[in-house]
């Protein structure tokens, strides 16, 4: 039975930009993503993240408020703001070509950010691999200054070049839900050394090894898997037409932390998901509005998000 949501108040911390696709320039980066499709579930939503004092930094700023995101925590520097580069594959696949050393790189958490992290009820972070120390140091002080009732999300970012064991382990202990594709799942099972599991093997070893909460694989078009202790789901994924995938990964996380919060099965949270993610294949761009149906599902929930 579904819970009614009293409470949705989320955050995202991580590298916030321009997508360039071929069609133009679309915001981006998984913390505004997973953000925006939060709130557009009926989240308050933040981000915290960094940009540059340049147009492209008051262009993000602006275009999160206008969405209606919190944007208090992101902090201004010199550095320029970031971009990525977005090539499509035929079926509507990126891939990403990262400007790097941006005004991510210098992000500064502010003592309104740890108050934030303290006030919400989940939190969803890229990881620690980050390109230098202030960027990985901040995402752990962040997340320590949340706390235990907050869900500490691990949306993995394949883009990262700087796993390793260690920070892979690191950030897994202080997470209660992953969520990886299947690229990341190799990633994990040749850095955690268990390659010779197979998926469903893989996902329950991480689960219980690292006390996760839930932890899900998103496929593509193949759709999705999802576990918990008790419970194990395989959900197809339709969408009718695909334009791009952009962003459907981090739409994923959204609809699978709503539908976490409600409290609803394991099979019923990977539909869900699963459903809004494969919409967003449908449109261009990472955070293109939800339909009436799944805003529907949503009502139907009895959401009802108080702003305090
Ligand atoms: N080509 C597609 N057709 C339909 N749904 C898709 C397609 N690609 C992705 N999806 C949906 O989006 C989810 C996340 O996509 P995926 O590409 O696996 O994640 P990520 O963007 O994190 O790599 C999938 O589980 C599925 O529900
Ligand atoms: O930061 C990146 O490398 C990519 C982002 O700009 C992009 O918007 C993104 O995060 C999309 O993620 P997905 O949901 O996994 O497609």
């Amino acid at each position: 039975m579904a819970k009614n949501l009293k409470r949705f108040k989320v955050a995202g911390i991580g590298e916030i930009l321009f997508d360039n696709l071929p069609g133009g320039r679309r915001l981006g980066g998984a913390p505004a993503n997973f953000a925006i499709h939060c709130s557009l579930m009926g989240a308050e939503s933040s981000v915290v993240s960094s940009v540059g004092e340049d147009q492209a930094g008051k262009d993000i700023l602006s275009e999160l408020e206008t969405k209606g995101i919190d944007t208090s925590c992101i902090s201004v520097n010199s550095r320029p703001t970031g971009s990525v580069d977005v090539k499509l594959c035929p079926e509507g696949q990126p891939e990403y070509i990262i400007n790097e050393n941006s005004a991510w790189d210098y992000i500064t958490i502010s003592p309104e950010a740890l108050k934030l992290a303290a006030n919400c009820d989940a939190v969803c972070f890229g990881s620690l691999a980050q390109r230098n120390e202030t960027s990985r140091k901040s995402i752990l002080y962040f997340l320590e200054s949340a706390g235990d009732q907050c869900i500490k999300v691990f949306d993995v970012n394949i883009r990262q070049q700087y796993y390793s064991r260690e920070i892979i382990e690191n950030s897994l202990m202080i997470s209660d839900i992953l969520k990886l594709n299947d690229e990341e799942l190799e990633i994990f099972r040749v850095m955690l050394g268990i390659e010779g599991l197979n998926d469903r093997q893989t996902l329950g070893h991480i689960l219980n090894h690292y006390n996760l909460k839930l932890i899900a694989l998103t496929l593509g078009a193949e759709g999705s898997i999802m576990a918990d202790r008790e419970e194990y789901s395989h959900a197809s994924a339709k969408a009718a037409k695909v334009r791009d995938t952009v962003g459907a990964g981090d739409c994923f996380t959204a609809a699978m932390v709503y539908s976490f919060l409600c409290g609803v099965s394991i099979e019923e949270t990977n539909e869900f998901a699963s459903k809004a993610a494969s919409f967003v294949c449908t449109k261009d761009g990472a955070t293109p509005s939800l339909p009436a149906e799944i805003l529907d599902e949503i009502k139907n929930r009895q959401i009802n998000t108080l702003q305090n």
